[in-house]
């Protein structure tokens, strides 16, 4: 391992992954991948969850040739450097903001998108101009052995490498020194990482999970938001990080919505749910296990039916959920929705804001004001008023979540900065010395007062303004220089003070 690592390094240290020639040319080799080899990709994600090639190609693949749209489009003004504003003092340098690879990413996915919750990482890293080690989930096998055999085919070998494995192979890797590392996966884990990444000081993006609360105002069309969060739910046999993990509504909502939802699954998925193709399978047998034993003691309203063999759960809805229950303490990640009645708005507020800080925040209302009251009153990764999942597709916005929902944030641009380092430059002339020698000692009063006029002030009155101190500038300059050079009385050098030489009736100028 250590050796395929140290060969990534060496391609990186070879300066080959930076130019945007070379990041473009990898960009579109994936997407040729996508192209060539989409039959492949839907085969493996569809045997690792039970899952038809249209639900595996609209939410995996589809995110990913938007990303390389919106990537090979946008990238070359991405990596342009940013010219930044100057005070006085540097009136004549050059400053800008540099974006510059950070080095060596480790990647470490998730089984639930096994696809894109790899490759939409991968493809910001690379545009960034990074070189890269991926590290899939061994849990979603056939998509990990997939990207291993493809990915060597499609990009540079050298740069970019797939490690599989379990927990001893990721507990390896971790101990090597990374210079960013990208992990998508529970919280528990999340926290393995960072301690690994304190000992090397690596930066730390981590894509977690939580419980999203779902709240359904009474003044909502209660069909139109079932049928919403039916979708996000079931989606994926609940194995979505950000699906309503349960609702929180008034107790007169609480029947309505148990019918209405389970009309909604009925019209989803028919009437016999084991034999829809767009019904998903549990991960795996431990997973299965574990959220069985979430509907312990619960009233189910709804589902309830499981079978082990192919780890089916039907979709189910719990009422009259206790807070304090399991299934209101862990998130479900299973095709498993409680409904926890409170009173009013405040009351779910207070409820959410009681709680660690989820991925997402769902609010169904009409009520605009509301919605916004909702949002500003509590914290969460992201949002979405009056539908679930959908602001994950727009690569627009970050996608990340908070506290222990996560930190650090993706997609679009925002992948590319994370995996930049955001360099800022000044290139200074050995020339203009004049004005530099207010900064050397010995120091006084005299030239305090000029470093505060040279470096506070501001002037935002268009570009007769910036004219005018820049002649400021120049004569403050040349008059400090004069100065300089005078000789030296036994109170140190005689410089005029800025309020001596320019007064508004706004101060210095
Ligand atoms: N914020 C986000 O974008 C997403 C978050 N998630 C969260 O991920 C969780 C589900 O995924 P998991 O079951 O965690 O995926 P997982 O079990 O596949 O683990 C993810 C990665 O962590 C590694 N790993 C697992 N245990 C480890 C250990 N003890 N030491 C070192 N490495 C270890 C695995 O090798 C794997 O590559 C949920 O909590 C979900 O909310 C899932 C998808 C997206
Ligand atoms: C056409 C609809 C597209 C829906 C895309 C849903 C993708 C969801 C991926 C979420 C990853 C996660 O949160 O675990």
């Amino acid at each position: 391992m250590e050796s395929r690592i140290q060969r990534v390094r060496d391609a990186f240290a070879s300066g080959r992954s930076r130019p945007l020639r070379f990041r473009l040319q990898q960009l579109e080799a994936l997407r040729r991948m996508m192209q060539e080899r989409e039959k492949d990709i839907l085969q493996a994600i569809g045997a690792d969850l039970c899952k038809s090639e249209f639900n595996a190609y609209s939410q995996e693949v589809i995110t990913i040739l938007g990303e390389l749209d919106l990537v090979l489009e946008n990238l070359p003004e991405w990596v342009t450097a940013t010219p930044a504003k100057k005070n006085l003092l540097t009136m004549l340098d050059e400053a800008y903001v540099q974006p510059e690879p950070l080095g060596v990413v480790l990647l470490i996915g998730a089984w639930n998108y096994p696809f894109v919750l790899t490759i939409q990482p991968l493809i910001g890293a690379i545009a960034a101009g990074n070189a890269v080690i991926i590290k899939p989930s061994e849990l979603s096998e056939k998509t990990a052995q997939l990207l291993a055999k493809l990915l060597p085919q499609y990009l540079d070998q050298d740069l970019y490498a797939v490690i599989n494995g379990g927990i001893p192979e990721t507990t390896e890797l971790l101990k090597q020194r990374f210079d960013h590392i990208f992990y998508t996966g529970n919280t528990a884990v999340g926290k393995i990482v960072m301690e690994a990444a304190a000992k090397h000081l690596t930066p730390v993006t981590l894509e977690l999970g939580g419980k999203s609360p779902c709240y359904v105002d009474t003044d909502c069309d209660l069909d139109i938001a079932c049928r919403r969060i039916t979708w996000g739910k079931y989606m994926n046999c609940g194995q979505t990080c950000i699906a309503p993990d349960y609702v929180l509504c008034e107790p007169s909502l609480q029947h309505q919505i148990v019918q209405k939802i389970k009309e909604t699954v009925k019209e989803f998925y028919g009437e016999n749910i084991k034999e829809s193709p767009d019904y998903e399978r549990i991960i795996n047998l431990r997973h299965f296990k574990r959220i069985l034993n979430l509907l312990e003691g619960q009233k189910i309203a709804f589902g309830g039916e499981t079978d082990e063999a192919t780890r089916y759960i039907a979709p189910t809805i719990l009422t009259d959920v206790d807070p304090e229950a399991r299934v209101m303490q862990e998130e479900i990640f299973g095709p498993i929705l409680p409904i926890v009645p409170v009173k009013d708005a405040d009351e779910a507020i207070k409820f959410i804001n009681s709680r660690e800080k989820p991925l997402a925040f769902y609010i169904f209302s009409h009520n605009d004001k509301l919605v916004r009251r909702m949002i500003d009153g509590t914290s969460s990764g992201g949002v979405t008023a009056n539908d679930v999942i959908m602001h994950f597709t727009l690569s627009s916005l970050p996608f990340g979540g908070v506290g222990s929902s996560g930190m650090g944030a993706y997609h679009g641009k925002y992948s590319f900065d994370t995996f930049s380092h955001q360099r800022p430059c000044l290139l200074k002339s050995l020339k203009r010395e004049g004005a530099n020698k207010l900064r050397y000692p010995p120091n006084s009063q005299s030239k305090v007062d000029w470093a505060k006029f040279f470096i506070l002030k501001r002037f935002n009155r268009g570009k007769l303004g910036l004219l005018l101190l820049a002649l400021l500038g120049v004569v403050a300059a040349v008059l400090l220089k004069l100065r300089l050079h005078c000789p030296i009385s036994s109170d140190g050098p005689q410089i005029p003070r800025p309020s001596s030489v320019f007064k508004s009736e706004a101060g210095y100028y």
